[in-house]
């Protein structure tokens, strides 16, 4: 599933003009501010539909234009080539958004599933260490939704209802709560199985390959669901339904929902304590870069495919030593970008076949 081109028209300061990507290697070198980035989320948002750096559409589009487009041409395991085309206009108030795979429009963005999985490796990924649990949610969710749609679909159908059962807690109408509480179980009990298999297949992964490059062993992920039996075992739905029920009346005080995966935690440990707050900060950038790694290990164990991985400016931070171990412990990819600051040792990495473009004002001249 490697990308072939990319043809950006009036995509932040991209130059509207088509990239050549016929590479199993392509780097972006250039001073901060050119548009390296601006690269990397252009084929973020041709696989996934959305932007790893913004949820506000409007601020892809060049300033001053009304609309943006990413056309890519990408070729599949059977050697089949394939176009996506997304289109985003400014419309008065809001942003209209249109999805083409192979010509033929896209109702929902979730269909784009499988077609250029990428694994993007970038600087606010520290966050999975030290940030909200919510952040650690979001990328158990992410490794999920890279290619199971039944999860982006539970996972929806559980965000409706919790916003239906809060609202109805907020303007005190209790006798709706019942109705909900019965999709609530029912669809929290499956995002529970999924999120606690992924974070068992996630271990298998996880440890062993952060001991190789840190040296410090028995570091794993604890999945800690909001609904519980015991730190071994899942509660059964009428066992949940009781949890759910016990703080009836304190939401009622309080207005919200309590319990539920939306108050999961899910956090890293190392013989029984947890582990993030006696790492060093280099402790913990490791850590976010390593999940990464595991992520792309992850989906390929599961689709039996190779990602894209993307990586943005994250071996900077590394001494020498800790790059090397990296970089000869990256997951197999089918395709990988790098972005490079003028001065980085990129050629160490480069093989013949490594396509390097410098980048400046948005325009790129093959180097
Ligand atoms: N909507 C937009 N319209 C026009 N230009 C934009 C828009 N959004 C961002 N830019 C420009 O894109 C440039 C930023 O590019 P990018 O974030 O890719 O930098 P970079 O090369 O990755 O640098 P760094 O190494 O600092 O991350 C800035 O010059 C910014 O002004």
């Amino acid at each position: 599933m490697p990308f072939l081109s990319l043809n950006p028209v009036n995509f932040r300061n991209l130059k509207n003009e088509t990239i050549d990507l016929l590479a199993r290697e392509v780097y972006f070198t250039g001073e901060n501010g050119q548009g390296k980035s601006n690269l990397l989320e252009a084929l973020y948002y041709s696989a996934y539909g959305a932007s790893f750096r913004t949820r506000a559409d409007s601020e892809i589009i060049r300033n001053s234009e009304s609309a943006c487009a990413l056309h890519t041409l990408y070729r599949e395991e059977n050697g089949s080539t394939h176009t996506t085309s997304i289109k985003i206009i400014r419309n008065a108030n809001k942003i209209d958004k249109k999805i083409e795979k192979d010509g033929k429009i896209l109702h929902d963005r979730k269909e784009l599933i499988n077609t250029m999985p990428c694994v993007l490796y970038n600087h606010d990924d520290l966050d999975f260490a030290v940030g909200s649990p919510e952040r650690r949610r979001f990328f158990i969710d992410q490794s999920l939704s890279m290619y199971d749609v039944l999860y982006i679909d539970v996972m929806r159908r559980y965000k409706r209802v919790l916003k239906n059962r809060n609202l109805s807690l907020k303007n005190k109408a209790f006798d709706l709560i019942d109705t909900y509480d019965a999709q609530l179980v029912q669809n929290g009990i499956e995002i529970q199985k999924k999120r606690n298999d992924a974070v068992f297949s996630f271990n298998q992964i996880f440890g062993r390959l952060y001991e190789e490059v840190t040296g410090i062993d028995g570091v794993s992920i604890r999945y800690c669901p909001s609904w519980k039996k015991n730190a071994e075992v899942l509660p059964s739905p009428s066992e949940v339904y009781d949890i759910v029920h016990s703080h009836r009346e304190a939401e009622r005080v309080m207005g919200t929902t309590l319990t539920g995966p939306h108050r999961d935690r899910i956090v890293f440990v190392r013989k029984g304590s947890a582990f993030v707050p006696t790492a060093s900060t280099g402790q913990r950038r490791l850590l976010a870069l390593i999940l990464r790694t595991a992520q792309a290990v992850f989906y390929t164990h599961a689709t039996s495919k190779k990602p894209v991985l993307l990586m943005d400016d994250v071996l900077l931070e590394l001494d020498p030593e800790k790059r090397r171990r990296v970089t000869t412990l990256l997951p197999d990819y089918d395709q990988l970008f790098c972005t490079f600051l003028p001065g980085e040792p990129y050629e160490h990495y480069k093989t013949d076949a490594t396509r390097v473009y410098s980048i400046e004002k948005g325009n790129w001249k093959q180097i």
